[in-house]
């Protein structure tokens, strides 16, 4: 089977030495593969990369089995994405926005409107259709920004954070959005700092360390926090790849940063 979306030796060096050094990421047709890692451990990174916003040093990043500097119109209207700020016209309502969206994604007229109305019910997002989205609150910002990525039934999803903002019924809504597309057959890479959140919806969570793949949590694990601690802190010791990479001229600082973070 084809991924919706593969990462091979990917690679993106940024003046300092931060970046991804080298990744390999598949994402399988109505899979939820999550990432996860420390600030600054090259998610967003990772994600700019699947979907050709930045332009890799080295490696092959492809969707449905096209290279991403070769992906035309057709591939990219079978994505959804929400990446930082969600971006919307201030002056266009709710609506207008998501229609305008829809379009953009390769719908026709009348498959936009019902596709608008579908994701307002969807996301609870009735009471500020009409709404101008440059009143929103932040948090009805996201469901937009995150209604404009999910409303295409896309075939790949790539979601950096997407409960940023959101409160607790949004998060609901979010996941049994998020889980309804992949039932559909997307492969969706999501980002998340929340770890028990993306325990519940993931089929897959692998830690970023540093720019790197240093391991997997089981979603079904018990604690899946210590078992992300020991992973991160493994990577951080003293003697391990991280820390050899770090000595060469350019590399990272090495180590220590998850005991900080875990308040050990
Ligand atoms: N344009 C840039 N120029 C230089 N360094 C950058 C640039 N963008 C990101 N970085 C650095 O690359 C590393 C990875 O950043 P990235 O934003 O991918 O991390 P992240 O895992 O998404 O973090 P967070 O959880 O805080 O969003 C960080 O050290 C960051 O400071």
């Amino acid at each position: 089977m084809t991924p919706r979306l593969e990462l091979r030796g990917v690679r993106k060096m940024y003046e300092g030495g931060d970046g991804v050094l080298g990744v390999d990421l598949t994402v399988m047709p109505g899979e939820i593969h999550a990432i996860v890692g420390l600030n600054g451990a090259g998610k967003s990174t990772l994600m700019r990369l699947a979907l050709g916003i930045s332009t890799a040093d080295a490696g092959w990043a492809g969707i449905d089995g096209v290279p991403v500097p070769a992906a035309r119109w057709d591939i990219w209207a079978g994505v959804g994405h929400l990446l930082e700020t969600p971006l919307a016209y201030p002056e266009l309502t709710v609506r207008q926005n998501l229609r305008l969206s829809a379009r953009l994604h390769g719908l026709g007229g009348p498959a936009a409107d019902a596709a608008v109305s579908a994701i307002i019910a969807e996301l609870g997002l009735e009471k500020y259709a009409s709404r101008r989205a440059g009143r929103l609150s932040l948090g009805n910002r996201q469901r937009v920004g995150l209604a404009a990525a999910l409303q295409h039934f896309p075939r790949l999803v790539v979601l950096d954070e997407p409960s940023n903002a959101l409160d607790p019924a949004g998060v609901i809504l979010l996941r049994e959005a998020i889980a309804c597309r992949a039932r559909a057959g997307a492969g969706v890479l999501i980002s998340s700092h929340h770890l028990d959140e993306v325990s519940r919806i993931a089929d897959r969570i692998t830690v970023i360390n540093g720019g790197r793949v240093v391991g997997e949590l089981d979603p079904a694990g018990t604690d899946i926090e210590r078992a992300f601690f020991a992973i991160v802190r493994a990577d951080d010791e003293p003697g391990s790849r991280a820390d050899h990479d770090a000595l060469a001229p350019g590399g990272r600082e090495p180590g220590g940063r998850a005991d900080r973070e875990a308040g050990r």
